[in-house]
């Protein structure tokens, strides 16, 4: 009997082409199953839909084109994992073959039977092998009180579960517990957990390698992040896949990896802006990792009684998926969830082995020397810790020498030809580049408008901040008698492969004394001998047009601070300096005191006053055009056109604005604000807007538009 599955294929963002497509086959091939299909000149893969026995209307049975081939050596996804990328095209505006065919791992859209058989062979030889246990065991501390309550809360738990969890609050423990508990509960259960950023991928690996792999075998943890090599992320898609690893530690992607049998759900540093991917289909992974474990549940329960505990006497949550979302600094949007009830809040105040958090020293730079970069009594308490065999933290949100390279004569600044912003100046290869769009040249020897020689750097980068404290400290002593060390770490120092590791070894061993660095030193890590953090330069964010800088502020300064005195012994003497010209912002008066609950509850209120998020959701349509009148024409005009649409009384559309940095690599910039009362209401709003705006590139006034975007719960505006 001839069958017509319809297909799902990669088709782009607005292609207008429907992501279903029919074809025959002429036998059934079960929704999931991953098949080659042709797509106009080329073979592309496909994954099943849904099969059909009747050709659908209007399409001519000799217009249909066969499968080409069906990769029957993978077990076709499962119909979670379906409605998982399903539901995520359409919340996020995005086409479903664009969303489902970009969650699978590159490599696989290009192989055919042959090589996927090859590779699975590889696969299956390389589990053999890994099965035996490996050796470096860690051995399981027995888990403080916090802990064992936060465990036993969370068995229970019937909701997603928002772990609060002080820094140094031994987080991570509870994630490795859990884990444990999930694989012992099911022979093929399986955890995902994801942490914000790839550089928080080796210290976390390692953990889990050792205290898994000795019981269930070498491949039983894999890594799924960006920073991989494609045949490395198709073996650990495809063990994710088969079953075989039982442990996926991923960045943000790793949400949508096939998991046939995942029971629990682990998002670390929950709060983090890197969850919300920034362009393609712009899903929030830790939204979706909530979303994911709730149609698991909804699976496992409706699979029924087959579960080996009956569901009278378990509790509600241990027979289904559980998420967890972790976080000393949680995002505002979770903290409202769990005051609501929502969320269950397990609440870990307390740092293992009861050390205190970092006291927060205040430098008022108004009572400091002219030009000073780093406050003298900043400076001495750097010393003294060099001194005692401490190290030290400069947080510095800005990398290369200085933001800005300006003439004295004249107006000339390293203004980027291509973006409305500066070209950054780098001290070590002697370039200025731009950090939007990658365009760079080699400093020039005079001011290239009007010759003068000197031309300066204005502001301060990483690069500089590193050059001067090797100068400052340079008669401080370690308590060898060797000179101080002052190392960095930034996006620059961490691009080589294993550079990163090869830095934080260096800190971890104490062969550093002081570390310069961006927010990706302040992140998660468990750095032991640190009792002094500094931040320079917090104050733009505190005046910043965004609404949400504060949180982040705040969130970046905890944890900044929370690498402090993780060693109980030292934590006495732990300290976070913060040098700002507005000390007497409320904002710090919560940090002094570390006291997240008064802050979210002050700045919910004000988003409450405001309808903003979690109290309001928004949308952004965005537009990038040759000029900035195309973009704003075709905004303004989609606006105009949603006149009359169903539910347009229910949203609030603002006028089309340009973006802060209006053009990058000669494309304009701009974007219009939705607002509603209600997420149905939005969503609602948008899925009927979506047709309006195809029908919107095309306006004569909007010619030049390069490009549209929708940003379903944006996190800047
Ligand atoms: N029960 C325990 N007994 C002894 N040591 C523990 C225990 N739990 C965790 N630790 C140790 O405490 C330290 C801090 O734990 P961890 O890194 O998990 O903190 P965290 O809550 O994730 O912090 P952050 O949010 O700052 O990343 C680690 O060195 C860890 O090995
Ligand atoms: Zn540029």
């Amino acid at each position: 009997m001839t069958h017509w599955p319809s297909i799902v294929v990669a088709t782009p963002a607005h292609s207008g082409v429907g992501a279903l497509l029919s074809y025959r086959s002429e036998s059934a091939l079960a929704p999931g199953t991953l098949v080659r299909v042709p797509l106009g000149a080329r073979e592309v893969l496909g994954i099943v839909w849904a099969d059909e026995t009747a050709p659908p209307e209007g399409l001519a049975p000799e217009q249909a084109r066969d499968v080409a081939a069906v990769l029957d050596g993978l077990a076709p996804l499962n119909g979670r994992w379906r409605q998982l990328v399903q539901f995520a095209a359409r919340y996020y505006q995005r086409s479903l073959g664009e969303v489902a065919l970009a969650a699978l791992p590159p490599t696989l859209r290009d192989l055919d039977n042959t090589q996927l058989a090859r590779r699975l062979k590889r696969q299956a030889k390389a589990a053999a092998i890994g099965a035996a246990p490996a050796s470096a065991a860690d051995t399981a501390p027995p888990p403080s009180d916090e802990q064992a309550a936060a465990l036993a809360a969370l068995a229970g738990a019937d909701r997603p579960a928002l772990l609060f969890g002080a820094t140094g609050s031994g987080k991570t423990e509870v994630y490795l517990r859990a884990t444990e508990r999930a694989l012992a509960a099911d022979p093929a259960a399986q955890v995902l957990v994801m942490v914000p950023e790839i550089n928080l991928t080796p210290q976390l690996e390692a953990r889990f390698r050792a205290r898994f792999e000795p019981r269930h075998g070498e491949g039983v943890v894999v890594a799924m992040h960006s920073g991989m090599t494609p045949p490395q992320r198709l073996a650990a898609w495809l063990a994710a896949h088969s079953g075989s690893a039982r442990i996926v530690l991923g960045t943000r992607l790793a949400v949508f990896a096939s998991l046939p049998g995942l029971r629990l759900i682990v998002v670390d540093e929950e709060h983090d802006p890197s969850y919300k991917s920034q362009d393609g289909a712009r899903y929030s992974a830790r939204d979706l990792a909530v979303y994911r474990a709730k149609l698991e549940s909804e699976a496992l329960a409706a699979a029924g009684p087959d579960a080996e505990t009956s569901p009278a006497s378990a509790p509600a949550g241990a027979a289904g998926c559980q998420v967890v979302l972790g976080s000393a600094t949680p995002s505002l949007e979770s903290w409202h969830a769990a005051e609501q009830g929502r969320y269950l809040r397990l609440a870990m105040p307390a740092r293992i082995g009861g050390g205190a958090l970092p006291r927060l020293r205040l430098v008022d730079m108004n009572h400091q020397p002219k030009g000073a970069t780093l406050a003298p009594p900043l400076l001495a308490a750097m010393q003294e810790r060099i001194a005692r065999g401490e190290q030290c933290l400069v947080l510095l949100n800005r990398r290369g020498y200085a933001p800005v390279l300006a003439c004295d004569a004249c107006a000339w600044k390293s203004q980027c030809p291509h973006c409305s912003a500066f070209r950054v100046f780098h001290k070590l290869d002697r370039t200025l580049r731009c950090h939007h769009c990658g365009f760079t040249s080699r400093v020039p020897r005079a001011c290239p408008d009007c010759g003068n020689l000197d031309i300066a750097p204005i502001g301060r980068g990483t690069e500089q901040i590193e050059e001067q404290l090797a100068g400052l400290l340079v008669d401080a002593r370690r308590p060898d008698g060797g000179p101080a060390r002052v190392a960095r770490m930034d996006a620059d120092t961490t691009r080589l492969k294993g550079s990163l590791e090869a830095q934080l070894a260096a800190l971890h061993s104490g062969e550093v004394d002081v570390l310069v660095g961006t927010q990706m030193i302040a992140k998660g890590h468990d750095f032991r001998r640190i009792t002094l953090v500094a931040s320079l330069n917090a104050d733009a964010a505190l005046f910043a047009s965004d609404y949400r800088a504060p949180e982040r502020l705040f969130a970046l300064l905890m944890q900044a601070g929370g690498r402090a005195g993780r060693d109980a012994r030292h934590s006495g003497v732990s300290e976070m300096w913060v040098q700002t010209w507005h000390p007497e912002h409320p904002l710090f008066a919560a940090l002094k005191t570390h006291d997240y609950p008064a802050f979210a509850a002050e700045q919910l209120a004000e988003r409450e006053m405001a309808g903003m998020p979690p109290h309001g959701y928004q949308a952004l349509l965005r537009a990038d055009a040759r000029t900035q009148a195309a973009a704003q024409a075709f905004l303004n005009g989609a606006a105009q056109q949603a006149a009359g649409l169903p539910h347009r009384d229910d949203v609030t559309l603002y006028p089309a604005v340009p973006l802060t940095i209006q053009r990058v690599a000669n494309v304009e910039r701009a974007q219009l604000l939705v607002e509603a009362a209600s997420r149905a209401a939005l969503q609602r709003f948008l899925s009927a807007w979506q047709p309006v705006l195809l029908a919107c590139r095309t306006l004569p006034e909007a010619r030049g538009l390069v490009r549209f975007a929708v940003d379903v719960d944006p996190l800047a505006i």
